[in-house]
């Protein structure tokens, strides 16, 4: 019997609030969830590997992948360009796997225009005090990176309306619990599986 396309997974949120550490605590642990690299223009931080973290990207590169239609979506955050390349997801989804994007707000919503039926999940932090402290404590940011980030974090915090399920990051591993147990729960959507048991029906 044929699969069912995969999900869409979208995991939104404000910079800092775990998007990071939720999906890469999410990557360890045996799903089957496979991970979107997305492209980006911004410098690699210390320890981040091309191909892995991101594919890293010159301003002329990522223009000629927009111009070539290679991305399913693309946004500029804080001054550089972020983007999903598009063949790795149709591919994942058609082969009924489910796929997962840690992308900005900008880009979830573009996404949503695109594939109503993903599944948006915003992460949300506990407060706003704590997300300062969680990019603070990353230290990978300026003092006005910080503020920007934070004045860019509130106007997103606006848009949770959109997203089908706010995830809280409390703790991690909880944070990570509550995205299985909605990945578990969309799997199980009538609509997903109506035509595959009428099938089974039709074929007695
Ligand atoms: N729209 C869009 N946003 C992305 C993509 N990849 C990463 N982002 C988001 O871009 C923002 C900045 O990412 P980054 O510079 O790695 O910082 P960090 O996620 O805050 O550690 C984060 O909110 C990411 O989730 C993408 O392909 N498209
Ligand atoms: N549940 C949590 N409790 C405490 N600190 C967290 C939690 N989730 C993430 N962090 C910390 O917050 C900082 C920002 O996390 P990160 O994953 O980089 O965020 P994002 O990808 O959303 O920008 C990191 O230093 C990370 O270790």
């Amino acid at each position: 019997m044929k699969k069912e396309r995969g999900l869409l997974i979208v995991l939104s949120g404000p910079s800092g609030v775990g998007k990071g550490t939720v999906c890469g605590a999410l990557r360890k642990q045996d799903t089957d969830i496979l991970y979107s690299v997305s492209a980006t223009t911004r410098t690699p931080r210390e320890g981040e590997i091309d191909g892995v973290n991101y594919f890293f990207k010159t301003r002329e590169q990522f223009e000629e992948m927009i111009k070539h239609d290679q991305l399913l979506e693309w946004a500029e955050y804080v001054g550089n360009f972020y983007g999903t390349p598009v063949d790795y997801v149709e591919k994942t989804l058609s082969e009924g796997n489910d796929i997962i994007l840690e992308i900005e707000v900008q880009g979830a919503l573009k996404v949503r225009e695109k594939f109503a039926e993903g599944v948006f999940i915003f992460l949300m932090p506990p407060s706003l005090a704590e997300l300062r402290n969680r990019i603070v404590g990353r230290g990978t940011e300026t003092e006005d990176l910080i503020n920007n980030r934070m004045t860019v974090a509130k106007d997103e915090i606006e848009m949770m309306s959109k997203y089908d399920y706010v995830v809280e990051n409390d703790e991690v591993h909880l944070a990570v619990e509550r995205i299985k147990a909605i990945v578990t729960a969309e799997h199980c959507r009538k609509d997903r599986l109506i035509a595959k048991y009428q099938q089974l029906v039709e074929a007695e």
